[in-house]
């Protein structure tokens, strides 16, 4: 039995996660399950797995959750940045999967590693924020990092049984998201129920606003620099519209290693809960009889420039990324509140990168400091 704790159950990772352990439930154990504010959900989970302790994140939440926990069943509610970071470092458990949304994630994966725990990272904003420090923490702790993220699982299934010193290049897939094949002039106006609308994925709306202005792709670059150690000028991205291969390694020899599959987040989440076993399932099987067109194309960096900016913030270094993320969480969120356009999100990145004094090597104290400032930064230039 391999007992979890889960950063983010109510989400679309986190329920996906759920899904996983239900059937498997002779496999792993969930001990603790946490969210923002979902409460109803959460007592749902509370109720079927039955957590030795939940967090919410939120007071008056957890406050609620408290208060409808039936009498009957004995859980721990937690609360606040100190209540998540308590569930990630549990001594009792082997895996914390991370499927919180943004840099939030940090801090809890943070403590998980210094404990030694096994990180299932989907919280990709951990390694664009931080990637330098939360890896050097898991190799002084021998943790292992092991990705959620359908690309690096995908490049971490080719890099099995591979020497590091091999690798080529990393070639990232990306679906082209909504707006595949639109120029600005089309997307000046677009709202965010377009931009919601992802072709192959279902996902939070965070990480959906993210694929339509490939800022996704951008993140994921930084992130398999960091999980893969590479240089980001060996990691290539290559529009592919169907998404059935989930990204690619080239070598020194010049073969190419590919993951496909059909597009199922419950397949990476299983990997990584399972690693390095591979165990039975009933998702659905690629036919490749079925299958007319696979294709391929350049991405366009001038209709979509988040991609551009995250390649830049990788050359500066320094906390150019984890400035780059943080104002994109803020830019995108006030996207989904209808309060700036489609084109606000890079235009007012590229003035928080401008305005950013970057630091070389920095500590997490430097990086808080580094997102606070930006998130501050860009309220008052949105004003
Ligand atoms: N969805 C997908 O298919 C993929 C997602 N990812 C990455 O996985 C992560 C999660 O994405 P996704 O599942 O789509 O996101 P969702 O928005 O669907 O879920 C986010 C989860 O995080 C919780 N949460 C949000 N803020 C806090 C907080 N302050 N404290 C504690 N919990 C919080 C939410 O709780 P509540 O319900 O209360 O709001 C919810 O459980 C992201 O980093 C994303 O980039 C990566 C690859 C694919
Ligand atoms: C499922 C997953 O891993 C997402 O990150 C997905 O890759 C988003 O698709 P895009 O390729 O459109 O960004
Ligand atoms: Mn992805």
């Amino acid at each position: 039995m391999k007992k979890i704790s889960i950063l983010g159950s109510t989400g679309s990772i986190g329920t996906q996660t759920v899904d996983v352990v239900r059937a498997n439930r002779d496999k792993f154990e969930v001990v603790a399950i946490s969210a923002n504010s979902s409460v109803d959900l959460l007592l749902e989970q509370i109720k079927e797995f039955r957590p030795k302790y939940v967090a919410v994140y939120n007071e008056n939440s957890a406050k609620k959750l408290k208060e409808n926990i039936p009498t009957d069943i004995k859980i721990e509610v937690l609360s606040g940045m100190e209540g998540l970071k308590t569930i990630s470092s549990l001594d009792e458990i082997d895996i914390l999967l991370t499927a919180v949304v943004g840099m939030i994630g940090l801090v809890p994966t943070l403590c998980a590693i210094q404990k030694g725990i096994t990180i299932a990272l989907a919280n990709k904003e951990t390694l664009v924020t931080a990637g330098q420090l939360v890896m050097k923490e898991a190799k002084k702790y021998n943790v292992d990092i092991l990705p959620v993220d359908s690309e690096h699982s995908a490049i971490f299934q080719a890099l099995n049984g591979e020497s590091h010193k091999t690798i080529e290049k990393i070639i990232l897939t990306a679906s082209g998201g909504p707006f595949r094949g639109k120029v600005k002039k089309d997307l000046l106006k677009i709202t965010k129920n377009e931009a919601l609308k992802h072709p192959n994925w279902s996902m939070g709306r965070k990480i959906s606003i993210d694929s339509s202005t490939l800022m996704n792709k951008g993140l994921e670059v930084i992130e398999a620099k960091w999980l893969f150690d590479v240089d980001y000028k060996d990691v290539d991205v290559v529009v592919h519209p169907q998404s059935i291969i989930h990204s690619m390694v080239q070598f020194n020899d010049s073969s190419i290693i590919a993951q496909l599959g059909c597009p199922d987040m419950r397949l990476p989440i299983q990997y990584a809960l399972t690693y390095p076993d591979r165990i039975l399932n009933d998702f659905e099987r690629l036919d490749f009889s079925k299958m007319s067109t696979f294709t391929f194309e350049k991405p366009d960096l001038e209709t979509f420039p988040c991609l551009k900016l995250a390649y830049d913030c990788l050359n500066q270094g320094g906390t150019y990324c984890a400035a780059l993320n943080s104002a994109n969480e803020i830019l995108v969120n006030e996207f989904l509140e209808d309060k700036i356009g489609f084109y606000d999100i890079p235009y007012y990145i590229e003035k928080t990168l401008e305005a950013h004094n970057s630091i070389s090597e920095p500590t997490l104290e430097d990086i808080l400091e580094i997102d606070r400032w930006s998130r501050e930064f860009v309220k008052k230039s949105i004003k």
